[in-house]
């Protein structure tokens, strides 16, 4: 764990919807955390030696029987403590207070009153201020050595502490928005409570980030799998900082890609970068192996095991390659429910680059950017130096367009859904350039965070020309996000929706119907696969 920045704040998954946001806020306050599982033993987690631990929320009910559990020597390793919602319920049972089921919960928002003198609420309104609550049951009693702060009307004992034994928790979730004063909640803990520096600055992580890639490498040669997109674009600029011309980039053409973007990928990799690149035409075999394959997950196996088996090729051509690196990042890890991150999270998809190396092919991983979100990604971008075209491109995922069609790929469903996608993406890219005019940010409430075209696999009737058509629709996909974790539907003007419709009808043979998909994620997610 010597990498691990400091101070670092460990967070206690119990299985919380949003375990990730926790640490996200601590973050925001520029102090580093990390999520570990909730089974960690006292001794694994003496040893990452974190300077303040979270325990998060979560589903179960502390009195069930196969409720997460936690070590209870952890709460008495001297290092301050603070738990939300079913952290502040087990550290109440494990340090001998009582929890019980009450008849009616409190979900949403509540009231909370403040009960005398309190380090974690200082500078909060001493009256009445609103939290954010979601649970069934309640601390009955607190624990011998706490006081209790404060309450709410259906909840005797909101918030508990021992500032001796800097043991804090709350009933409430300071880790949302909707929670009033939950930001200054945490910096209480984490500046007034724990003393810890608000040291995780970007220009402090790349600098540390630098430092490690160079120890790492040493001077051997490292490959990157470079797509164009900002991730790799942000471990691209990374590491060619740390190792300069031991680093050649690989783009892979997988025949896959949008409209144009081969030869966008090229001119800003050799004129803006001036990185050595090498431009592979995969086209031919990538076709060939997904002839006739409709599971969307034996897709994402066949384009992640061939992207491996051509970067290892690449390696053996430039000789003595022994490092790939690539633009992983954490919501990867998380979707594919793999490595890394030791949590209860099921898969949802298996991200290509996440997929296991196929036989004789091995590398020594080098992903940068394997612990960092969307947004703080493209402010290391910023950091680093990157241009805005590069920074705020939308993000495209590795298996391409054949995640966008439904059923199996053929090279007509490509150049329809290639010509849709132009269209979806000229119209977006003009309506998100006028937001941005009027309000001067990027990502303003209503811009569109990701948007593309889907081909799927059904056909039906309509009229053109006074002639009977049966052809394919195509479904509009445009979501605002942050992350990708979570996202919502765009509400786009009716009229740019029009002039989506009508351009793609008009304009790509093949396509007679246009839909717009109005679901967020959850329960969708972004992609159709
Ligand atoms: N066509 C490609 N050629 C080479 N490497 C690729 C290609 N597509 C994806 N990769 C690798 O897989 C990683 C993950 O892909 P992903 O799409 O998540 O990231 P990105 O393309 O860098 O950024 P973005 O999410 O903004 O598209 C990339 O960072 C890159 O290392
Ligand atoms: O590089 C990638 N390889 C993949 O296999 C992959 N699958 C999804 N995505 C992108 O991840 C974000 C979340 O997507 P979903 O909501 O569809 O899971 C969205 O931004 C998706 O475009 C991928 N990116
Ligand atoms: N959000 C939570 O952590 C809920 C805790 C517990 N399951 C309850 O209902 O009280
Ligand atoms: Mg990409």
């Amino acid at each position: 764990m010597a990498d691990t920045p400091r101070p670092l704040v460990a967070v206690l998954d119990f299985g919380a919807q949003y375990g990730q946001l926790i640490a996200r806020r601590v973050r925001d306050l520029h102090v580093y955390s990390e999520v570990v599982p909730c089974d960690i033993s006292a001794a694994e987690l003496g040893e990452m030696a974190p300077d303040a631990i979270i325990l998060s929320g979560g589903p179960a009910s502390v009195y069930a029987d196969d409720a997460p559990d936690m070590d209870p020597a952890i709460l008495e390793l001297g290092i301050p403590v603070l738990g939300f919602c079913y952290g502040h319920q087990i550290m109440a049972v494990k340090l001998g207070g009582e929890v019980g089921h009450s008849d009616v919960g409190e979900y949403g928002p509540a009231q909370l009153m403040r009960l005398g003198s309190s380090p974690l609420l200082d500078g909060t309104p001493n009256e009445v201020q609103t939290v954010w609550m979601s649970h069934r049951d309640s601390v009955s009693r607190a624990p011998e050595g706490f006081m209790v702060t404060a309450r709410t009307e259906a909840c005797p004992v909101a918030v508990m502490e021992d500032p001796r034994r800097r043991l804090f928790s709350t009933q409430f979730h300071p880790e949302v928005r909707h929670t009033e004063h939950g930001e200054r909640i945490l910096r209480n803990f984490l500046f007034d409570i724990c003393h810890l520096e608000p040291s995780w600055t970007m220009d402090n992580i790349v600098e540390e980030k630098v430092a490690q890639i160079r120890e790492q490498v040493g001077d051997a040669k490292v490959i990157l799998a470079l797509s164009g997109g900002v991730d790799s674009a942000v471990a691209a600029a990374l590491v060619h900082r740390a190792v300069g011309d031991q680093l050649t980039c690989v783009f892979v053409d997988h025949g896959l890609l949008r409209a144009g973007e081969p030869e966008s990928v090229d001119h800003v990799f050799r004129e803006v970068f001036n990185i050595p690149l090498v431009h592979v035409h995969a086209e031919e075999r990538y076709a060939r192996l997904l002839a006739g394959v409709t599971e969307p997950e034996e897709k994402r196996r066949i384009i992640g095991t061939e992207f491996w088996k051509v970067f290892f090729e690449e390696a053996q051509k430039l000789g003595d390659v022994t490092y790939l690196a690539q633009g992983t990042i954490y919501p990867d890890i998380i979707e594919s429910g793999a490595r890394k991150t030791g949590g209860k999270a099921s898969t949802i998809k298996s991200h290509h680059n996440l997929i296991p190396f196929p036989e004789g092919v091995h590398f020594d991983l080098i992903e940068p950017l394997d612990h960092f979100f969307k947004d703080e990604v493209r402010e290391l971008g910023t950091t680093l130096g990157l241009p805005d075209e590069v920074v705020y491109r939308q993000p495209f995922p590795g298996p391409g367009l054949a995640i966008r069609i439904i059923g199996d790929v053929t090279p007509e469903k490509l150049e329809m859904l290639k010509g849709a996608d132009r269209i979806v993406r000229e119209e977006l890219d003009a309506y998100n350039a006028r937001l941005f005019e009027e309000t001067g940010e990027r990502n303003s409430a209503h811009s569109c965070w990701q948007y593309f075209a889907v081909l799927p696999d059904i056909k039906s009737v309509g009229v053109m020309g006074d002639e009977r058509t049966y052809q394919r629709p195509v479904i509009v996909r445009a979501v605002e996000s942050s992350d990708a974790m979570t996202a919502d539907w765009a509400k786009l003007p009716w009229e740019v929706l029009g002039t989506i419709s009508k351009r793609i009808v008009d304009e790509v043979p093949g396509i007679n119907r246009v839909c717009y998909d109005v679901t967020s994620k959850p329960p969708a997610t972004i992609e159709w696969e």
